[in-house]
């Protein structure tokens, strides 16, 4: 390992001095930038992040943390709230010692030979500016741990890691080391920061960012798997080299990715069920389709409001020709939802869940999805666009602004006539309906969607026989019946106890549903029965 605490060059006193102001008005001057900025959403998420810095800064000494920086932008935005929240955690104590006039935060830059040279470059210059004492490693990320650990006290680490890189699977905003590593507190202060927040942030601070951000770049690996970002490309017909717009015009932070060589397939957005891609045509029309109803909602179990939405929701279903599988209701509560959505995903194409969707306390209908399929709830760059127009200038980015989807697993369904789009989760669809007037809008956007979510298939015919028969006498011949028509589903119920009995025949093909009807009708003398 080697490393080069920056502190060693020969630096002149007069530049250490202006070193060590610029570094304190800088730090101010970010925390200025942010409360001066009228984005409420920015001032959520820096304070936030600041509330993390700060607490790790009560939990470990300066000597006992570092920052892991590596010049991507992600490292910049961290290196500036450290900066701030430094000075804000030293402010809060006693000034009396003078520590405001360093900024003695141990760095660490893991350097490798397939680094970009703008990356090292900036990483330097960084480093300099902001007075960094930096210790390059050039060993694997392990190795360089164990050294850095056995000559210094750090016990804490700062990253710039945000849900949706592939190594925040699983990580909090306070995560210790995985099995196998040496044990040490990751701290991620910008853990729920988007694509765009990032950018905000870095515009908003008008800090300096490394270079090739500039150039197309958008996230940033080694030279061998990172390319800019195709999105950006200025298409140039005169055959000149190819030219790209900044990163921060990017606009949908989910492509962020996009010029980095991928390592692993993503996951399956389809539901398992349903792969309908992989189905050849024939089988597609032959397979029946199951869906179920899932409502959520106290007040329904309670017995103050009645559930409209089930009962119309099968009358959907049952018009495109899909068997319903249940309908069932449950509390607002993580758990219920989870364990209920558990229990029918694999045994239905598609399942509805409605109620418990919002910003309330008892809105986790998400929440609940989410733990059904393991994965946690992840802010959502499209879906916070959709809602900003919605909610309007109250948008603050607060978490009870619901545009907190589960990770990984979530689809967007578009359509004009929807204000928000609608939640697909794997094989979930979450409605936003509250009223039938509400429901029958969305399901005319479902249907519209057909190829991808639903499969129309050949409508139910039904025929329905009514008859003052006691029970016992028709039992019987109804049995024969079921078993006589196997493909058609015989349905009974009363009206009241006294009948009369209402029989009605279900099934794909009509002239199934005569033969039916009529050789339960020879069985019984004439008039027995009328039609409903
Ligand atoms: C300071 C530091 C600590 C890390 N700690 C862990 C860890 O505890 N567990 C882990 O699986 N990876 C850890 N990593 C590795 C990262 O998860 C990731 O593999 C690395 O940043 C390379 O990312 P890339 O493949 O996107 O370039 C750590 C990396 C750094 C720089
Ligand atoms: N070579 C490295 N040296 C030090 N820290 C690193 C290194 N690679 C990754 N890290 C840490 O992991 C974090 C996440 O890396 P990641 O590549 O996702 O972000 P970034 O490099 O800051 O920005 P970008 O996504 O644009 O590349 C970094 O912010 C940094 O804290
Ligand atoms: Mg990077």
């Amino acid at each position: 390992m080697l490393q080069i605490p920056f502190f060693s060059r020969p630096i002149c006193l007069f530049c250490m001095l202006d070193c060590k102001i610029d570094v304190l008005l800088g730090k101010m001057e970010i925390d200025q930038a942010i409360r001066g900025s009228d984005d409420m959403r920015l001032k959520t998420k820096y304070n936030n992040a600041i509330y993390v810095i700060q607490r790790a800064l009560a939990l470990y000494s300066i000597e006992e943390v570092a920052l892991s920086f590596n010049g991507g932008k992600d490292s910049t935005v961290l290196l500036h709230l450290l900066r701030a929240g430094y000075f804000l955690h030293k402010g809060e104590q006693s000034c009396s010692n003078g520590g405001l006039t360093s900024f003695p935060l141990r760095t660490i830059y893991f350097e490798s030979p397939s680094a970009f040279p703008e990356i090292n470059t900036f990483t330097y210059d960084a480093a300099s500016r902001y007075g960094l004492q930096l210790d390059i490693i050039r060993s694997d990320f392990k190795s360089g741990l164990e050294n850095l650990f056995k000559a210094n006290p750090i016990r804490a680490i700062f990253l710039g890691v945000r849900i949706g890189d592939p190594t925040a699977v699983g990580q909090e905003q306070f995560s210790p080391s995985s099995p196998g590593w040496p044990p040490f507190m990751r701290v991620n202060p910008i853990l729920d920061w988007s694509y765009r927040d990032v950018w905000a942030f870095l515009l908003t601070c008008k800090v300096q960012y490394c270079s090739l951000y500039d150039q197309g770049y958008t996230s940033i690996g080694s030279i061998h798997d990172t390319t800019p970002n195709s999105l950006l490309c200025i298409s140039d017909s005169s055959g000149h080299k190819e030219k790209f717009k900044p990163a921060y015009l990017l606009s949908d932070g989910r492509s962020e990715r996009a010029g980095r060589v991928k390592k692993c397939s993503p996951i399956s957005q389809h539901s398992p069920v349903a792969e309908d891609g992989l189905d050849d045509q024939e089988s597609q029309v032959k397979r029946m389709r199951t869906g179920s109803a899932i409502a959520v909602g106290d007040e329904i179990l309670s017995g103050a409001v009645q559930d409209e939405l089930g009962p119309l929701l099968c009358r959907k279903l049952r018009s495109i020709g899909w068997s319903v599988s249940q309908t069932t209701v449950v509390r607002n509560d993580i758990d219920s939802v989870a364990e209920e959505v558990e229990r029918q995903k694999s045994s239905n194409d598609l399942i509805f869940i409605y109620g418990g969707v919002g910003p309330l306390h008892s809105d986790v209908t998400s929440a609940g999805v989410a733990k059904a399929f393991g994965v946690r709830l992840a802010p959502d760059e499209e879906f916070e666009e959709y809602l900003r127009h919605v909610i309007g200038k109250h948008f603050t980015g607060d978490r009870n602004e619901m545009a907190l989807l589960p990770e990984g697993i979530t689809e967007l369904l578009h359509h004009e006539n929807l204000s928000v789009p609608l939640i697909k989760c794997q094989n979930v669809v979450l409605l936003t309906a509250t009223n039938p007037t509400e429901l029958e809008k969305e399901w005319e956007c479902l249907v519209d969607f057909t190829k991808s979510v639903l499969i129309l298939m050949e409508p139910y015919e039904s025929k329905s026989l009514t008859t003052h028969l006691s029970d016992v006498e028709i039992a019987q011949s109804l049995s024969k019946l079921c078993m006589q028509y196997p493909d058609l589903n015989i349905v009974c119920h009363r009206k009241s106890r006294a009948g009369p009995l209402v029989i009605s025949f279900e099934g794909k093909e009509e002239a199934r549903i005569e033969s039916a009807a009529q050789a339960l009708c020879k069985k019984f003398q004439d008039g027995v029965f009328s039609e409903t």
